[in-house]
């Protein structure tokens, strides 16, 4: 997408070979930060530490983390065990775990000779792959957009439909488009006029931090909201629905996302506001049934909760504690609303609904 008029992606391979690029998104909004990623060791940190977040993109990291590896060894048991430190990064996104897995099954099934070359191939096959799903969620959430705006009599400039979204499931969680975000940008460039509820999303803020710059990026009207006011905005009739991306979807359709999604879907679930998932086949685990029971969330530092990043009035970037130095904090980072709440998944095959998606995938031809 474009940053200040210049088409991005979120990680691409540098010109001369053997590193990636990306862009550190802990450093957004206040400062574009690029990064060089030489070696497995930076890749793992740079998924772990956040300066690449959300699933697909979790996915393509570790794509080209793999790639990375083989200038360190190309052997079998080099190759598997690059996969392993890769999987130590972050445990929740599926997206990690299937690109290792796709990485794995074609360079052991190769030559060593041949597994540098095929490698750095395949990670941009996956990262093409990605883009082109995105797309095409964003064209189907448009068709659902463009049915909910005429049943409502909005997506004018004067009554633009109104989207609630929760963190960041934007460009910059993929390695473009998005998933919740393509059918709003697919919806503002084909002239259905939208607005946009971004939650902030504590407690690393990748609403406020990421979804807004990304859509003030591209012109799309939007207003950041604390977390905790979706549910009144619903109440009061000012969602017309809400999407959200995925970090991993179960067989069943239950939708593990950022924490606080659940709330999201319960409120919406109290209103009748349609509540969907945007999400790109790899990040469905078809070997999970029962989301809330089978699927590992994530416990990371307190001191993400602790401590606030800003900008101060002369523009220095500052992390401040907010927090009483004797408390303790809990921080899950993501929860699982069950398939009963989810109105929809939008895929890159058509919107299904939770009982309807393995179908979706699964249809003898
Ligand atoms: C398109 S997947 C985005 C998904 O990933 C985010 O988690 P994190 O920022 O911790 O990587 C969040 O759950 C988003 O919905």
């Amino acid at each position: 997408m474009k940053i200040n008029q210049a088409f991005f992606r979120t990680i691409w391979p540098v010109v001369e070979g053997g590193a990636v690029e990306i862009i550190d998104q802990t450093q957004l909004p206040h400062r574009l930060h690029i990064v060089r990623i030489e070696n497995v060791e930076a890749m793992v940190h740079a998924i772990k530490h956040m300066q690449v977040r959300g699933a697909p993109l979790i996915g393509a990291a570790a794509a080209y983390g793999m790639a990375l590896g083989i200038a360190d060894g190309a052997l079998d048991g080099d190759v598997e065990r690059t996969g392993e430190v890769l999987l130590q990064s972050r445990p929740t996104a599926v997206n990690l775990r299937w690109a290792v897995q796709r990485m794995q099954r074609v360079l052991l099934a190769l030559p060593e000779e041949e597994r540098a070359v095929a490698a750095w191939r395949e990670a941009a096959v996956i990262c093409d792959e990605d883009v082109a799903l995105n797309q095409a969620i964003g064209q189907h959430g448009l068709s659902m957009l463009r049915a909910l705006a005429s049943a409502r009599g909005r997506g004018s400039a004067a009554q633009p439909l109104q989207i609630l979204t929760h963190c960041n499931a934007g460009w910059l969680a993929t390695v473009d488009w998005g998933t919740a975000l393509a059918p709003i940008y697919a919806a503002h460039e084909a002239g259905l006029a939208v607005h946009v509820w971004v939650d902030e999303t504590r407690p690393r803020n990748q609403g406020a931090a990421l979804t807004a710059w990304e859509l003030a990026q591209h012109g799309v009207p939007h207003t950041i909201i604390s977390d905790n006011a979706g549910g009144h905005l619903m109440q009061h009739g000012k969602v017309d629905c809400v999407i959200v991306g995925a970090d991993r979807v179960t067989a069943s359709g239950d939708v593990c996302n950022k924490i606080g999604t659940y709330l999201k879907a319960l409120a919406a679930h109290d209103n009748a506001v349609p509540f969907y998932a945007a999400v790109p086949s790899p990040t469905i685990d078809w070997s999970m049934q029962d989301g809330r029971r089978e699927i590992p969330i994530e416990e990371r530092d307190a001191d993400e909760v602790h401590y606030m990043q800003g900008v101060t009035a002369d523009g220095a970037v500052q992390r401040l504690r907010i927090t009483p130095p004797g408390s303790a904090a809990a921080n899950p980072a993501f929860d699982v609303t069950p398939a009963r709440l989810v109105t929809g998944i939008i895929t890159e095959r058509g919107i299904a609904s939770p009982a309807a998606l393995h179908a979706l995938f699964h249809t003898s031809d």
